[in-house]
């Protein structure tokens, strides 16, 4: 991984022509620096933010513009008939709105009791008072949750663990993007404290009531959804922590990285004990949703214009997860990277068994957990 690690400018009193000076951060173990010059302020300044931002949004934009391509060519997953579930219990991250709300649409139409996660209070209760005006019969609610804080999600499993409620699907579907460096309330980056970090910690606590509900010939189901923008990303735990170089393109690329990453682990864990729960990721593909309300305004005018043609509806974008979470072909699997109701490759990074090792350990670490397995302090 190539990182800046350090910029200085030395400016030249006479002409204001200086020299920068940059070092290459390729492992931790492995320091280049080199010198340039003649430069002026000015380019150094253009340097900085063209190395930090626009690289990573362009190899973003490249991989949407392959994901549109695909969506060109292919039409989105036709739904075969999916088994009834009544008398299951599903919990729906961010399941409001976007394609959450269309997979708590449709799980509840199974006969699933579903519960709404997500942060935003009315937009939960508005998303409840839609679906039951739609069906009359429909089992949802809505609980809060803030993925932004460790402690919201620990009050969350709590109150839901106090029901005595069993639990047979997780779908880990919240998420942000291009948000502006902000901290969560335990202070990680954005992205990956809500996409990833959140979702962890919530899994990890919900696993034993997970465990408990499902049965050999009927899986409990963990449906993570991440993106074709993991491809990019590249797994740094400091993350968190950095002051520099932020750019929130690869901020939410290692995000959706992570998930994948978790996810393979946690199959290996499940299977290990041969528990009968699943974990499965899932790419929606591209989406015409609110997720994409921070893009830049030329990527908006771009974004308004393929839209209507090449982006997926949410119901469309949801029909994977949805898949993924009731279908019988599925039943005792785990460990698959589905796109389009397919199984397909997921970056090569992802199988790497030391680096989803590694994650494991250093994100129960973070989240306050006991590793290996993560259990609750
Ligand atoms: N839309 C796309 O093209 C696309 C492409 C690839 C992957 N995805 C993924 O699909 C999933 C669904 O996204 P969407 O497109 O429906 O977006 P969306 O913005 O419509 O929905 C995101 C949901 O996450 C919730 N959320 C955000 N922050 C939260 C927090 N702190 N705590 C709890 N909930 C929070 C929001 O309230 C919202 O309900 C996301 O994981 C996203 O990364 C989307």
């Amino acid at each position: 991984m190539l990182e800046i690690h350090r910029a200085s400018l030395k400016r030249n009193r006479v002409d204001g022509y200086g020299e920068v000076r940059v070092t290459l951060l390729y492992n931790p173990a492995t320091l280049h620096q080199w010198s340039m010059g003649p430069i002026n302020s000015s380019n150094v300044n253009e340097m900085w933010w063209f190395l930090q931002c626009i690289l990573p949004a362009l190899k973003l934009y490249l991989i949407g513009v392959k994901a549109l391509l695909y969506q060109l060519f292919n039409n989105p997953l036709a739904l075969p008939v999916l088994p009834a579930q009544n008398g299951k219990v599903a919990i729906v991250t961010g399941g409001a709105r976007g394609m959450g709300y269309e997979t708590v649409r449709h799980l509840t139409r199974l006969g699933m009791h579903v519960i709404i996660a997500s942060n935003h209070d009315n937009e939960g209760l508005t998303a409840v008072k839609r679906i039951c005006e739609e069906r009359n019969d429909a089992q949802v609610e809505f609980e809060h949750l803030d993925l932004a804080s460790l402690r919201s999600v620990r009050q969350f499993v709590k109150k839901f663990k106090h029901r005595g409620l069993p639990l047979h699907v997780l779908v880990n579907n919240a998420a942000v993007m291009l948000v502006p460096e902000t901290k969560t309330e335990e202070g990680f980056e954005q992205h990956f404290g809500i996409n990833y970090l959140g979702h962890f910690l919530l899994t990890s606590l919900l696993l034993d009531t997970l465990k408990q509900s499902g049965q050999h010939d009927s899986y409990s189901r963990i449906v993570t959804i991440s993106s074709s923008a993991h491809h990019m990303g590249q797994l740094s735990l400091k993350e968190a922590e950095r002051r520099h170089s932020y750019s929130p393109h690869a901020a939410y690329a290692h995000s959706k990285l992570a998930l994948v990453l978790f996810t393979y682990r946690l199959q290996q864990e499940l299977t290990a004990g041969g528990f009968p729960v699943t974990a499965n990721v899932v790419d929606p593909g591209m989406v015409d949703t609110a997720l994409y309300r921070h893009l830049c305004s030329p990527a908006q005018l771009a974004k308004k214009l393929v839209a209507r043609l090449l982006f997926w509806t949410a119901a469309q974008g949801a029909s994977t997860a949805i898949f993924a979470a009731t279908a019988a072909e599925l039943e005792g699997v785990g460990g698959c990277y589905l796109h389009n109701g397919r199984r397909a490759r997921s970056a090569a990074a992802s199988y790497d068994e030391a680096l989803q090792a590694h994650l494991w350990t250093q994100s129960c670490r973070l989240a306050g957990l006991l590793p290996e397995p993560c259990r609750a302090d």
